[in-house]
């Protein structure tokens, strides 16, 4: 018996693509039988109208691409030869929706064709600022190279429209709507159409009001109408969200008259939405000539002012704007900062980012404002939810689409057709496993504020995933010379070491696992690629024996170090000298001629827990030492004499040839330093340590935070 709903788990998952070979049905449920098992349905979600609409992600394993045709240039066929597991490449359908929908991952309707056969019909991703999301029973839709497939259940099929583009809204009048299925435009008259759109906005229903000022504009003919409908419009695409719509809407309803103001004031709204600040000046420029006295106007202008002057300078107040966050609300009015870098080809991989100047340790490389970053911190959500935006995003601003778009989307099992972002049909066209393989592969996790994540009494994993399109262009390195943090959408990347013009910049993808064939595994399966940097393309020289020896000895001196955990207990003098022996053992383990200049990271665990036992103890100066060495370990250039005299600043200011890796248990090595030495009495070096632990922690978080934070 046929269902209403689609039986795929809506979510999280994709469209089961079975390799047999398309087939008819065996049995097409009647539209009576079609019906009456929807409307049961349909009764069932009225128990629950508000439940949070699941979002159906892509498996690309099971991609097939969005069609890249004109529903006027394909066959239409009737819903009678549809084939089941088929794509119906050069074919469309037409077809009137006969039901209300069911709403869950996708909006679920019964259609009928003009031959009075009847179907499913299931369209995803379509977003609340359009009709589509909730298929109004009586519309006519167009689907370009129908989906057919098997829902489960026996006899239950349903069309499948993944791809958001392949379904077109007609109008009522297009000629294209056969004879059968054509109602004649519900409203006549323009004005009627702009009044039933002016009830729409006020109901708050903002996509048909949409669609009734555009009905009204093709209905008139009435030059002197036709302003006021756009300015209509252009306010209602405004509220939605679509600001390239509302952009030539706001144009396009000039009159040439004073009251022009509006129209570039609203342009310029749009133009601010779209973060084009430049542009956005222009119109705020022209509504101001027309109107010098109106404070929206100059209010917006000076937003947009202080946009380009972040643009232009790189000069931000993180500890104001740190203060307008809270989960509600987590993007910052605060533009992006790029003139450090520029993208290029990278002998790496494809594009990369370059230095345009010299830039020294500490000093900001890049600041940007995510493109796409959803308010989503429920780490089983984020990644949906960023999905679900882009496709939104595309779909309603398609001028994204041309930096979005370029991005690496990885391999995928078809050819892109490099039409993705086209506008076919009035829709551009929009490719779910081309946005989910980009996503996949450029995305990043982010915290509310880095500075928030590093307090121990943080909770572990509250990440939102957000697109940075910029910096989406930088390579990984285990050893990078930049460090990322975040504060709401805004990613702020600062350089770990000095970095020459010309110079590549990288960051690392992930946080750097210790053993390189571990590490290179996670990068070859999320990323697809080899790490070269100096550290794996240094560790790659050390012998198969020698890796394998490191490995066991890593493994053991961290099952003796996780039974006992210094700060919970004092740790026993024979406890510390097993560890330390096994930690001489796993260090001998490392040749010298290869790490003299590079992080030994598997010694990174057992050289912080003697810290922490020595603390424990009170034991200062061997604490000091096993400090000494968890800097050394991540790499950086520690005198080995213990007297010698030395600024611990020195580790990230001074230019070496050391590979190093940052991490906040630098800037916590640091801070143990300066209790050791303090208690040895050398009052001086710690305060620089302390110094130092401050320009870590600045690193790490990315402007400059009260390293008190680490003990929350
Ligand atoms: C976010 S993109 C980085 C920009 C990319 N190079 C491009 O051309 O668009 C991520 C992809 O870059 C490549 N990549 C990043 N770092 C790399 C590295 N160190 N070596 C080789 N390929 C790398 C991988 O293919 C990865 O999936």
């Amino acid at each position: 018996m046929a269902v209403a709903v689609p039986s795929v788990p809506v979510a999280l998952t994709g469209t089961k693509q079975s390799p047999v070979e398309p087939t008819t049905p065996r049995k097409r449920p009647t539209k009576e039988e079609l019906l009456k098992t929807h409307n049961t349905h349909i009764k069932k979600q009225e128990t629950a109208p508000n439940a949070p609409r699941p979002v159906k992600q892509p498996i690309l394993s099971e991609a097939y691409p969005a069609s890249t045709k004109s529903i006027r240039d394909v066959e239409i066929i009737p819903l009678s030869d549809l084939q089941v597991q088929s794509h119906h490449r050069g074919k469309g359908i037409i077809v009137k929706v006969i039901s209300p929908p069911f709403l869950g991952a996708g909006a679920v309707s019964v259609v009928e064709d003009e031959f009075g056969n009847a179907d499913k019909l299931a369209i995803y991703n379509q977003n609340d600022s359009s009709i589509l999301s909730g298929v109004p029973e009586g519309c006519i839709v167009a689907v370009k190279e129908p989906y057919y497939i098997h829902n489960g259940t026996e006899d239950d099929y349903m069309i499948c429209v993944d791809h958001p583009s392949d379904v077109i809204l007609l109008r009522f009048t297009d000629p294209i709507i056969p004879e059968s299925l054509r109602l004649g435009p519900l409203l006549k008259a323009a004005e009627d159409w702009k009044n039933a759109g002016d009830t729409a906005f006020l109901e708050r229903d903002f996509p048909t009001a949409v669609f009734c000022y555009s009905e009204a504009l093709e209905a008139t003919d009435n030059e002197a109408l036709k302003p006021s409908l756009y300015t209509k419009r252009a306010g209602t695409n405004l509220v939605l969200g679509r600001y390239d719509s509302a952009k030539a809407d706001s144009l396009a309803s000039r009159t040439g008259a004073a009251t022009d103001w509006k129209a570039y004031y609203n342009a310029g709204r749009a133009a601010y939405g779209l973060c084009e600040y430049g542009e956005c000046k222009e119109f705020l420029e022209r509504a101001l000539e027309l109107n010098q006295t109106n404070s929206g106007i100059r209010k917006e202008y000076d937003r947009c002012l202080a946009r380009l002057r972040e643009e232009e300078t790189g000069e931000y107040d993180f500890p104001a704007s740190v203060t307008k966050l809270n989960p509600q609300n987590v993007h910052l009015d605060l533009g992006s900062f790029t003139r450090n870098t520029r993208i290029d080809k990278s002998p790496h991989h494809g594009r990369g980012i370059f230095a345009t100047r010299d830039i020294k340790p500490g000093e900001i490389v890049l600041v940007e404002k995510a493109a796409l970053m959803p308010n989503q911190y429920e780490p089983s959500r984020a990644s949906a939810a960023l999905y679900a935006l882009t496709v939104r995003q595309l779909l309603d601003n398609p001028s994204l689409s041309k930096s979005i778009l370029k991005l690496y989307s990885g391999e995928m099992n078809y050819e892109r057709s490099g039409l993705e972002g086209t506008i076919v049909d009035g829709v551009p066209i929009v490719d779910v496993f081309v946005v989910e393989g980009l996503r996949l592969k450029n995305c990043f996790s982010a915290p509310l504020t880095t500075v928030e994540d590093t307090k121990p009494s943080s909770p572990a994993g509250r990440q939102a995933k957000g697109l940075w399109v910029h910096v989406s262009n930088m390579n990984h390195a285990c050893v990078p010379n930049t460090m990322r943090s975040f504060m709401g959408d805004m990613l702020i990347s600062r350089a770990t070491r000095h970095i020459k013009e010309g110079e590549e910049i990288f960051q690392q993808y992930v946080p750097v696992k210790s053993l390189p064939d571990t590490r290179n595994a996670q990068y070859k399966d999320g990323w697809g690629f080899e790490c070269n940097c100096t550290l794996c393309s240094g560790e790659r020289k050390s012998s198969e024996a020698a890796l394998a020896k490191r490995k066991e000895l890593s493994a053991a001196v961290e099952k003796l170090c996780n039974k006992k955990v210094p700060g919970r207990e004092i740790i026993p003098d024979a406890a510390i000298r097993s560890v330390d022996r096994l930690a001489k053992q796993l260090e001998e383990a490392h040749e010298e001629e290869i790490y003299a200049k590079l992080p030994r990271l598997t010694l990174i665990y057992s050289s912080n827990w003697l810290v922490g036992a020595h603390r424990g103890r009170k034991n200062w100066a061997k604490m000091a030492r096993a400090g000494r060495q968890v800097l050394r370990n991540f790499g950086f250039a520690v005198p080995a004499d213990e007297n010698a005299e030395w600024n611990p600043l020195d580790i990230f200011l001074v230019a070496t040839d050391h590979a190093t890796l940052m991490t906040i248990h630098v800037v916590t090595a640091l801070r143990r330093l300066a209790e050791a030495y303090g208690n040895l009495g050398k009052k001086d070096l710690a305060a620089k340590c302390i110094e130092a632990a401050e320009f870590g922690y600045m690193l790490v978080t990315g402007f400059k935070n009260d390293l008190s934070a680490l003990d929350m």
